[in-house]
C-alpha cells in the first residue's frame, strides 16, 4: 500500500494461493471451452475496426452469484478492497473484473482505465495466469509513470499488478503467445450492469 501510494504502482508476486490459481486456471478454461469469451470494447464509441487498432482481447466478465466457482477469488479480491478502504482511505464501494484472453498478435495501445463518462475506477488490478512464460513471449505490461522511463512488467503466472487507474498510463505489448488475466477495477461507486461495463 506504501508503494502503490508513493510510486502509483505496486507489483506482487505469488499473490493467490494454490487453492485460488487453481480455481482460477480451471475456470478460465471451462469458460473458454464454453466459447464464452467476447471480443472487448472500449470507452469511446466506435467501429469494431477501430476497436481492433486500440485492443485485441477477449473478456469474460465476473458475476458473483453466478461464478461460484470463484468464490475465494471473491473473497480475496473483498480483502484487497477492505484493505484499500484501511489504509489509503479510498472508500471503495465496490469492484468489477473480467477474465481477459489476449490470443497471439494482440495487443492493448497505450491508455488510462479512467476516462470521461466513467470515472468511478480507482485502481486497477490484473492478476496474470501465464504459466511457463519465457522470453520472446512478448505481451509485457508497458506502464508509463510520470517523469520516468517506462517500465516493462512480464505477465508471470500468479504476479499481480495494481495500479492508480487515473494517472498511469499503461500499454499491453503485442502478446506472441496466448495471454491470460483476471484484469479487474476497484471502483468508487457501484458497478454499472456487467453488459455496460467497457
Ligand atoms: O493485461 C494487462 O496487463 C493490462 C490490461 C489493461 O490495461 C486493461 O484491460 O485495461
Ligand atoms: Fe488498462
Amino acid at each position: 500500500m506504501d508503494l502503490l501510494a508513493q510510486q502509483d504502482y505496486v507489483i506482487i508476486d505469488q499473490f493467490f494461493n494454490s487453492e485460488r490459481l487453481k480455481s482460477a486456471h480451471h475456470f478460465f478454461e471451462q469458460k473458454q471451452e464454453e466459447g464464452e469469451f467476447q471480443k472487448s470494447a472500449i470507452g469511446a464509441a466506435g467501429t469494431s475496426k477501430v476497436i481492433n487498432e486500440i485492443r485485441g482481447d477477449y473478456t469474460y466478465w465476473l458475476e458473483r452469484e453466478r461464478d461460484t466457482e470463484l468464490a475465494a477469488i471473491f473473497e480475496a479480491l473483498d480483502d484487497v478492497k477492505t484493505i484499500f478502504n484501511r489504509l489509503l482511505y479510498l472508500s471503495l464501494a465496490d469492484y468489477e473484473f473480467h477474465l481477459a484472453h489476449y490470443p497471439p498478435g494482440s495487443f492493448y495501445k497505450k491508455h488510462l482505465d479512467q476516462f470521461e463518462g466513467r470515472k468511478n475506477r480507482m485502481i486497477s488490478v490484473i492478476v496474470y495466469l501465464n504459466k511457463g512464460w519465457k522470453d520472446g513471449d512478448g505481451g509485457e505490461l508497458r506502464i508509463h509513470p510520470e517523469g520516468e522511463d517506462a517500465i516493462d512488467i512480464t505477465p508471470l503466472e500468479n504476479r499481480c499488478v495494481m495500479f492508480r487507474s487515473d494517472t498511469l498510463f499503461h500499454e499491453v505489448l503485442t502478446s506472441n503467445t496466448s495471454r491470460k488475466s483476471i484484469t479487474g477495477w476497484m471502483l468508487y461507486q457501484p458497478a454499472v450492469l456487467p453488459f455496460l461495463a467497457l
